[in-house]
């Protein structure tokens, strides 16, 4: 099992180390670069196999997990790393409630392509969100955007905002169908040809990642076209507006071969990587087990399994720390026994004392965790 966290280096550690990023004014100049090098250096022999990540063809590395146990903090990081070689890099949020602006510290609602502040060579978006409130604002242009994809665009006028609105928010596999659709588009963007590597930061919704479910989601998007039209047929005013023959079978085919595409490159080893996070807990790891089944079963190359807020040792366990290492040991224990999840490159990240936010505390995070 790798070493872990000092505990006095780890107190030292990501408090100072959130100051780092600019070099102080007053204290000596010395100095910062030793509590910087003690930052970069001191902490974790955990190999992260992160000299085989920058040395292999892949370009698309997909996170996910299950909820909160830290997906977005381990997608950031491993963006930052890469971008702190130097790589340009592109970090995508495809959760429905982000929170990968919250880790950066800035504002990345809305939609785009957006650099990192005080990162170089690194850029960042959320996408697949559908804000109810701004989309009523901006007369939904989002889910305009959408139905235009697949030749229904004509709905959004006859129906206006609200009812609109009304009919595709109550649409199970909205979120889905608009964050593959803005992938796709992002993928295809000439704009994108330049980032070397692709993060995407996914939540794994049961114990799948639908971002495979290429078939689903298309069946998923005809299906609300049907019901758009057969919504739109029963309000009289807009039979004549339009009717069945008005989805355009040739537009959902080029969105068919695009996500095709998409679906390709994330089943090919030589382009992407899967990588489970967990926490040393029975129940996180007992459903990641169930979760590289189901990305095994959809051949989905995953290597890496990232334990995330491993407790640091201490020498001085009080009661309750004592018996939630015990318990975090019999997690951990589980995974060398289990199945599926024995066979991969295991990571340990460390709970660290402070929130992995802001551009100082990634960097800093990333050099612990990315080995
Ligand atoms: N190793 C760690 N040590 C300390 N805090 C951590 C660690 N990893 C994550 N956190 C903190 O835990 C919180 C949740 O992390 P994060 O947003 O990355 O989780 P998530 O799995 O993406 O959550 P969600 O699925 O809800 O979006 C954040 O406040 C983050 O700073």
């Amino acid at each position: 099992m790798a070493a872990l966290l000092n505990p006095t280096a780890r107190r030292l550690t990501l408090a100072a180390c959130r100051r780092l990023s600019t070099p102080p004014a007053v204290e000596p100049l010395v100095a910062h670069r030793s509590t910087q090098a003690r930052c970069n250096s001191s902490l974790v022999e955990v190999n992260g196999g992160f000299g085989e990540m920058v040395a292999g063809t892949q370009r698309y590395y997909v996170l996910g997990g299950k909820g909160g146990v830290g997906t977005t903090s381990m997608a950031a990081s491993l963006a930052m790393k890469f971008a702190n070689r130097g790589e340009p890099t592109l970090i995508v949020s495809m959760h429905p409630a982000h929170s990968l602006g919250d880790t950066f510290e800035q504002d990345l609602s809305g939609g785009n392509i957006v650099p990192v502040n005080g990162v170089d060579s690194l850029f960042a978006a959320e996408i697949g969100h559908v804000n109810t409130k701004e989309e009523s604002s901006n007369g939904g242009s989002f889910i305009r955007n959408i139905l235009d994809k697949i030749g229904l665009g004509v709905l959004a006028d006859p129906l206006g905002k609200n009812k609109l609105h009304e009919m595709l928010m109550k649409t199970p596999g909205l979120g889905e169908a608009v964050a593959i659709s803005k992938l796709v588009q992002i993928v295809e963007l000439q704009e994108s040809n330049k980032f070397r590597r692709i993060v995407l930061d996914t939540p794994a919704t049961g114990h799948t990642l639908n971002l495979l479910s290429a078939t689903t989601l298309m069946e998923k998007l005809l299906g609300m076209a049907n019901k758009a039209v057969n919504m739109a047929s029963s309000f009289p005013a807009l039979k004549s507006a339009f009717g069945k023959d008005q989805i355009d079978p040739a537009k959902i085919e080029v969105l068919r071969k695009q996500i095709a595409r998409v679906h390709e490159l994330m089943q090919d080893p030589q382009s992407t990587e899967f990588i489970i996070v967990t926490i040393p807990t029975v129940m996180a790891i007992t459903e990641s087990s169930r979760f590289h089944a189901s990305l095994k079963k959809d051949g989905a190359p995953a290597t890496r399994l990232i334990v995330n807020q491993v407790l640091p040792p201490s020498t001085s366990d009080c009661r309750f720390c004592s018996t939630k290492r015990k318990e975090e040991a019999r997690a951990l224990n589980m995974i060398s026994n289990d199945r599926e999840l024995g066979g991969l490159e295991l990571i340990q990240a460390p709970l660290v004392d402070v929130e992995v936010r802001g551009a100082p505390a990634l960097r800093f995070f990333s050099d612990v965790v990315w080995k």
